[in-house]
């Protein structure tokens, strides 16, 4: 066994299995404590909050906690796992909020036959969190279970896969673009992967800019395009009027590939064909696309980009989901709409464009980093991010009369 995997798995083994657990947040250790803990004094808030239920948020943990809630089907880029083979990427998603964001959460795996039963699973469980993170959800099952939650539940309902990811990948692109001198109006896009991810991204980078007519999906049985009758209603709106039919075909001369779909499946010569001051976004996790070793040695005029902590650039929903929360819960958003996803976007954006105060560089182990080729997208570690994406997000949601708390005083701005 290689020592990386070992250290992995001795990471989530060791000394305690896993990698979240509950804390207290009040005395628990004399009877006095217990009588108002628990009986008699539990009885208290529970009076209040019967006579007034949006007291919930003033007498517990419900508005600072979320459900991470996934099935198991569409693992990171490993495939249908299962419920309990996702629980490490739950539990990790919880470790995030909590690093990043202060937002306490509980994962929570469901088994199930029917979509129905998975919405009905959730819809009755909603109201004990402050928010709902759906994880690891496949296409096309994720966007039935996102529109009826979010019809069915009056707290933000989020897929991080679609929107996270959409989020991250936009501000990203819009700087790699940046960058290389390219417009977004006129750029060719290979997206492989037709799953959530991808609808979502594309989706987001066409309200950002991007042309329709410029963007080619594959999906396994290659481009999506018009003449194919096999599209789900998601993939059609996708569907371009070409002739190309491979990868092969759409890669020559593109400006950007982005990749949503599973390891090593854009190759060297491929890459080659690609247009001058290409950007190449191999998201799948944990395993890209094509591996930055290789596009490197392939080509130097590139900007590249992958979803791993190892590597520079790293696109990856974990620099949107806990602030994007963040914001939310501050203001008691009722959901998150595009208004705050834009938002996001360019707060994100707009931060690779600032100087990187000197904790961000030793936490990467690096003397230097400024916005270019090798830095178009903030670090996760990055301490302004909660501040600057909590406060866009709860100003959008505030602007666009979501929320039903105003924006703080003062807020976000000792944090
Ligand atoms: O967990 C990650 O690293 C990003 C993500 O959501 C995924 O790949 O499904
Ligand atoms: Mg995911």
């Amino acid at each position: 066994m290689s020592d990386f995997k070992q250290a992995a798995l001795d990471y989530h083994a060791l000394p305690t299995p896993g990698k979240i657990s509950i804390a207290l947040t009040k005395p628990a250790e004399t009877s006095a404590d217990l009588s108002l803990a628990y009986s008699p004094g539990v009885a208290e808030p529970c009076r209040e909050i019967a006579k007034n239920p949006d007291d919930v948020y003033k007498y517990t943990a419900k508005g600072n906690t979320v459900a991470v809630i996934s099935n198991g089907t569409a693992v990171l880029g490993l495939g249908n796992l299962g419920p309990m083979a996702s629980k490490p990427v739950m539990e990790g998603k919880a470790l995030l909020f909590k690093r990043f964001a202060e937002i306490n959460s509980f994962d929570i795996e469901v088994t199930h036959k029917t979509t129905e039963e998975f919405i009905n699973t959730v819809a009755c469980i909603a109201d004990s969190f402050g928010g709902i993170n759906l994880e690891d959800i496949k296409a096309p099952e994720c966007f039935i279970i996102e529109k009826a939650l979010n019809e069915r539940c009056s707290i933000p309902i989020f897929h991080d896969d679609q929107h996270g990811t959409a989020i991250v990948t936009a501000a990203a692109m819009i700087n790699a673009l940046e960058v290389q001198g390219k417009d977004i109006a006129d750029a060719n896009i290979v997206c492989l992967g037709a799953g959530a991810a991808a609808i979502a991204c594309m989706t987001l980078l066409i309200e950002c800019g991007a042309s329709r007519e410029h963007v080619y999906m594959l999906d396994r049985k290659g481009v999506i395009h018009t003449r194919r009758d096999d599209l789900t209603e998601y993939k059609q709106l996708f569907a371009n009027n070409t002739d190309k039919r491979t990868l092969d075909d759409v890669i020559a001369g593109a400006d950007v590939f982005l990749g949503l779909s599973g390891p090593n499946l854009l190759s060297a010569e491929q890459l080659k064909k690609m247009a001058p001051n290409p950007v190449v976004f191999a998201c799948s996790n944990p395993d890209p696309e094509i591996h930055p070793d290789l596009a490197h040695s392939v080509r130097d005029d590139l900007i590249m980009a992958t979803g791993r902590s190892d590597y520079p650039n790293q696109v990856n929903n974990v620099l949107c989901f806990p602030f994007i929360f963040r914001g939310a819960l501050d203001v008691r958003a009722r959901k998150i709409n595009s208004e705050m996803k834009i938002a996001a976007v360019h707060a994100i954006r707009e931060l690779a464009k600032e100087e990187v105060p000197a904790s961000v560089l030793e936490a990467g182990s690096e003397t230097q980093l400024s916005f270019g080729k090798g830095y178009i997208i903030p670090r996760p570690m990055d301490p302004r991010l909660c501040k600057n994406v909590a406060l866009a997000v709860a100003k959008a949601a505030v602007d666009s009369g979501v929320a039903v708390l105003p924006l703080p005083d003062n807020y976000m701005q000792d944090a």
